[in-house]
């Protein structure tokens, strides 16, 4: 009985073969639409242009910093979804701006102030291309972007770029427009926090007196420890200024972005040709930390601070060792002051 209604309500008989068929594609698409829809899938249609810059501006990354994990966003998930519709838009360029270092300078910091800005779009983690994946190709490293809008600026950090003696030459071979972002931090203090950072990964290390000295009784600094290498700045600064003018790069104070985080972010956005857009209002300084965090970072809603690695308590390293190792570094700090045009205030 129910059959029989059936065929009757589909009963085409008046019409002819092609348009039976006509009719029964155009319900299959019907369906499917429906189907597809009730199943959330209709999100992916067009959007204007402007949700998908706001869209842009919630992106996740696995940065160890303040970007939030998917996984961890949970009532977000819905508007997650909304983010690879912006992902589908654009298209992938090489970064115009890259944070070539320096190591343990407040790298992270910067990249992650940066991000809230609407016309950056940033990887999240370090891609090593100028470093470990040259061989992989320019396509490689295009591939790893994010897409940009027009307008937006590409970026990316690789703190170890600074002391690749390749990485000039590369970076230049790929666009000799590249503006390079260097932040840099005093270097006793950084090659501590180099120390920390190997010493929690490693808690058999030697103490951080025997791996900088040479010959403890003469004091001789060993330059072939990293810790101490990477910040004999003026050195690695000479192989960037082989290839590219004093104009490209721009040094930005480690210290002073931590102080000053605004001010900082200022000159960035400046010299980066952007709309001061990341101002006082993004910061606020969080006692427990004792660093400025974002009031509003990139994908979230709620104030994030940079992850625990980032602004870890140092260990007491004794107070002749330090004195030691700022005499080391005085030449070359007053190089690199010298070099820039502007004096850190590290001696
Ligand atoms: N806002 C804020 N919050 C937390 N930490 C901050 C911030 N600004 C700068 N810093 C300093 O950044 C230091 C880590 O530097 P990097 O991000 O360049 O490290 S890394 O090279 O990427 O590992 C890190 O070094 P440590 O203090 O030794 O942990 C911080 O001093």
């Amino acid at each position: 009985m129910g059959c029989s209604k059936w065929r009757a309500a589909f009963n085409f008989g008046h019409l002819k073969v092609q348009s039976k068929l006509s009719v029964f594609f155009t319900m299959i698409i019907l369906f499917t639409y429906l189907f597809y829809c009730l199943n959330g899938y209709c999100d992916s249609l067009p959007r204007p242009v402007y949700d998908q810059q706001s869209n842009s501006q919630t992106r996740l990354t696995s940065s160890d910093g303040i970007a939030p994990s998917p996984r961890r966003l949970g009532a977000h998930d819905a508007h997650d979804a909304n983010m690879s519709i912006a992902n589908s838009f654009g298209s992938k360029k090489f970064p115009q701006a890259i944070i070539i270092g320096v190591k343990k300078g407040g790298t992270r910091a910067l990249l992650e102030f940066l991000r809230i800005h609407p016309d950056v779009r940033a990887v999240g983690s370090e891609p090593h291309f100028f470093d470990r994946f040259y061989d992989k190709g320019l396509e490689w490293y295009r591939n790893l972007m994010p897409r940009t809008l027009e307008g937006q600026i590409t970026m990316e950090k690789t703190p170890s770029y600074f002391i690749t003696k390749e990485a000039p030459r590369r970076v230049f071979s790929m666009s000799r427009h590249t503006k390079l972002i260097v932040v840099v931090r005093d270097p006793v203090t950084r090659a501590v926090s180099d120390y920390t950072q190997t010493l929690s990964k490693s808690p058999g290390l030697p103490s951080f007196q025997s791996l900088a000295f040479r010959n403890t009784t003469t004091g001789l600094i060993d330059t072939s420890w990293s810790a101490v290498r990477i910040g004999i700045y003026a050195k690695h600064l000479e192989n960037w200024l082989r290839f590219f003018p004093l104009s490209r790069l721009l040094f930005i104070s480690g210290e002073r972005l931590v102080m000053d985080p605004a001010g900082e972010m200022g000159r960035v956005q400046d010299f980066l040709g952007l709309k001061r857009v990341v101002t006082d209002k993004h910061f606020y300084f969080n006692q427990t930390k004792g660093f400025p965090c974002l009031k509003k970072p990139e994908g979230s809603s709620r104030p994030r601070c940079l992850g625990k690695s980032k602004g870890r308590p140092h260990p007491q390293i004794p107070s002749e060792v330090l004195l030691r190792l700022r005499d080391f570094y005085r030449p070359f700090n007053l190089k690199l002051y010298q070099m820039t045009g502007h004096n850190f205030g590290w001696d």
